[in-house]
């Protein structure tokens, strides 16, 4: 059987004695682009953060590319490829767009090294900086602090980052919450462009985010999977419409 990219067995949460996730399985492929949606309180950004090692799941294991990581601190985890965004971008606000990518490129690739002494040394990341910054429409920003910029722009900036950081597996979550609606087509045509060799985990709340860009949606409810399949699927699925959609749409989330 061929690898898969990220495999949940059975994960289950407990806090306080709520269950938060209960007994959550899901198979992820390798270049898939996977949506985990469900209202409000249904435990997707608890099972992200389980999934990138920030919270330990009470049972169950996670598998990462064929490599038990149920037992791995987050900092850890990076090293079989695994990336997580936040709802608040994770960038360095007070360092220009271009030192926030030279940052990502060298902790991509030569986390042990000195930082200064890299920069200057290496023209080869400098140039690699200088493609990450055009691929990603940064370079009229490039010089710019990011505490500076728009929310749409940091956003961006913390995707470019975390790109450079060439994960296997990264892990978005609500990477359109905040954007301004006129800003949404770009930012998912830019998600569209994202090469296959990474596989993508989204928890989003935008409804045309999650049917432009995923290829199967799990659904979560009450912390546990209602249904999991082809966007279209999921979206005919009626017990998805009782407990997500109509209320998602009531919302104004649609
Ligand atoms: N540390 C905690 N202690 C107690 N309850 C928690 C904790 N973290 C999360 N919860 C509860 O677990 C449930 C799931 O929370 P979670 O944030 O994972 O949901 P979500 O689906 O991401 O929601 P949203 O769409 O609003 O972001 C909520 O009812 C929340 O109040």
């Amino acid at each position: 059987m061929a690898e898969t990219a990220l495999q949940l067995e059975h994960i289950t949460k407990t806090i306080g004695g709520l269950t938060i996730l209960d007994d959550v399985s899901l198979t992820v492929m390798p270049g898939e682009r996977r949506a985990v949606i469900g209202p409000n309180g249904a435990g997707k950004t608890t099972l992200l953060n389980v999934i990138a090692g920030f919270l330990p799941p009470s049972r169950g294991r996670v598998v990462v590319f064929g490599r038990d990581v149920t037992r791995l601190p987050a900092h850890r985890r990076v090293d079989v490829g695994l990336l997580k965004t936040n709802q608040q971008p994770a960038v360095f606000r007070e360092l220009t767009v271009r030192q926030n990518i030279l940052l990502a490129l060298l902790r991509g690739r030569h986390p042990l090294l000195g930082l200064t002494a890299l920069v200057s040394l290496d023209r080869e990341v400098q140039r690699q900086a200088e493609d990450v910054l055009e691929e990603w429409d940064l370079l009229a920003v490039a010089d710019d602090e990011v505490r500076h910029l728009p929310h749409g722009y940091q956003r961006r900036v913390e995707l470019a980052a975390r790109f450079a950081m060439q994960p296997r597996l990264l892990l978005l979550d609500e990477p359109a919450a905040g954007l301004a609606a006129e800003e949404i087509p770009g930012f998912i045509e830019r998600l569209r462009r994202l090469p296959r060799e990474v596989t993508v985990v989204l928890v989003e709340h935008s409804m045309r985010v999650v049917f432009a860009f995923a290829d199967r949606v799990t659904v979560l409810h009450h912390g546990a999977v209602l249904a999991d399949g082809t966007p279209e699927a999921v979206q005919q699925d009626e017990r998805v419409q009782e407990a997500y959609l109509s209320g998602a749409m009531r919302r104004g989330h649609a």
